[in-house]
């Protein structure tokens, strides 16, 4: 279960998010259906088309491989092809699982030079993930890292090389000639929106995350985000709230959570809200607040800084740790402390800032009932959905990004592509 709870909204805002509901209800209506115009880019708005049950079977068994013969699993790839991935691994990875290194998203050679290292004595498996392996940092580190495994694998290498790449591309020219296992990136999916298809589900599979309970959660998502009345839907609530607050001036949406787990989860949820409302000077600007530990950075910012930013909160109800304070006959000042539970305190820590943030600026929760698998699905899709719904209200394309495409142009430029 997924919920959005709002902390804070007077009157006026009441009416101005109804009207903004009602005005632009044809655009929920078009976006559970689909819009022609995006067919080659609404793959991932049914769930079935690339997560279905056979799909799932087979990267299962990929993945089952590669547990029992890696030590460690090399995932190649930059934004959408490694965020989604990267978030649930982080957050729940199995202890048993091979560890996983993420490559392609740097081009330093300190930093390459680092994860070179770690996979000195260990059995590798590498997965190269790009949509049409023209980027060039997935790119030049595939370049490094096959002939890696070559020197170390020799003809055995093919069988530990799995490319991620679309029908047709160069990526898939590679693994036909050179025997690697291709898996198809749909071309009918933008990187940020591939949670649920071969580019999220194989590392996360591979990690010992159970792929199927996180398409279930997604699909569940579907179901209810397609079906909930205008009034009732939580995924278009959020997309017209985030335009009222856009209109009222606030131009920064701050993702915020007391979840470490979240780490990774707000980089894949910054990619796809800045790519694609970021665009015809237009757009809210996404940013993480990593709680606690940043209440001590940007909190003052946030309490009394410029109006310009509006908060979601991202918690979870089911306590899934524990760690008690125990009294201490040695004096220390936190006696007020004695007997208590560090998710209770942590509860405490999140209420408190509800509390005072709310005096400030408009505040938003999304709480889910637990922090696993079926409810990153949930979280995917909602997110996804109410992306698309709130890109569109502000009149923007929701999948395309042409300005990342300029800095692309300069760099390859400058190298002599
Ligand atoms: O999968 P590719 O083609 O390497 O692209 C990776 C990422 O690069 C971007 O184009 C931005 O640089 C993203 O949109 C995309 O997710």
């Amino acid at each position: 279960m997924l919920n959005l709870i709002i902390h804070n909204q007077s009157e006026d805002q009441k009416k101005a998010v109804d009207v903004i509901a009602s005005e632009n209800i044809r655009i929920l209506e078009e976006a559970k259906t689909g819009e022609n115009c995006y067919a080659d880019s609404q793959g991932w708005l049914d769930t079935e088309e690339w997560a279905g049950e056979e799909n799932i079977k087979r990267l299962e068994e990929i993945a089952k491989e590669i547990r029992e013969n890696a030590d460690a699993f090399v995932l190649i790839g930059v934004g959408g092809s490694n965020n989604a991935a990267r978030s649930v691994i982080e957050a729940l990875r199995k202890d048993d699982a091979p560890e996983i290194i993420y490559a392609g998203n740097t081009l330093s050679p300190d930093a390459m030079n680092r994860m070179m290292k770690r996979l000195e004595g260990k059995s590798i498996y590498i997965d190269c993930i790009a949509k049409n392996f023209e980027t060039l940092e997935p790119g030049s580190s595939f370049r490094i890292l096959r002939k890696y495994m070559e020197k170390t694998y020799g003809e055995e290498a093919g069988k530990r090389i799995i490319a991620t790449g679309t029908v047709g591309s160069s990526l898939e020219t590679l693994c036909t000639k050179y025997g690697y296992t291709f898996l198809e990136f749909p071309l009918n999916v933008g990187g940020r929106y591939t949670a649920m298809t071969n580019v999220g589900l194989l590392p996360m599979a591979v990690a010992g995350i159970d792929i199927s309970e996180l398409v279930k959660g997604a699909r569940d998502m579907q179901i209810r985000v397609h079906e909930e009345s205008a009034e009732k839907n939580i995924a278009y609530q959020y997309a017209c709230l985030r335009n009222l607050y856009y209109k009222e001036g606030y131009r920064v949406e701050m993702l915020s959570s007391f979840e470490p787990q979240f780490r990774f989860f707000y980089k894949w949820w910054i990619q796809l809200f800045a790519e694609s409302e970021g665009k015809d000077n237009k757009g809210v600007f996404p940013v993480a607040g990593e709680f606690s530990e940043e209440l001590h950075s940007v909190g003052q910012f946030i309490q009394d800084g410029s109006p310009i930013m509006f908060e979601t909160f991202l918690d979870v109800k089911k306590q899934n740790a524990s760690l008690i304070v125990e009294p201490d006959e040695k004096e220390d000042y936190f006696d007020y402390l004695d007997g208590k539970d560090f998710w209770e305190i942590n509860k405490a820590a999140y209420h408190a800032t509800v509390a005072a943030h709310s005096k400030k600026l408009p505040c938003l929760t999304i709480e889910v009932d637990e922090l696993d698998a079926y409810h990153f699905g949930q979280l995917f899709y909602f997110f996804q959905f109410a992306c698309y719904l709130s890109c569109k209200i502000m009149g923007v394309n929701p999948f395309d990004q042409p300005g990342v495409e300029a800095y692309k142009k300069w760099m390859f430029e400058a190298l002599g592509k």
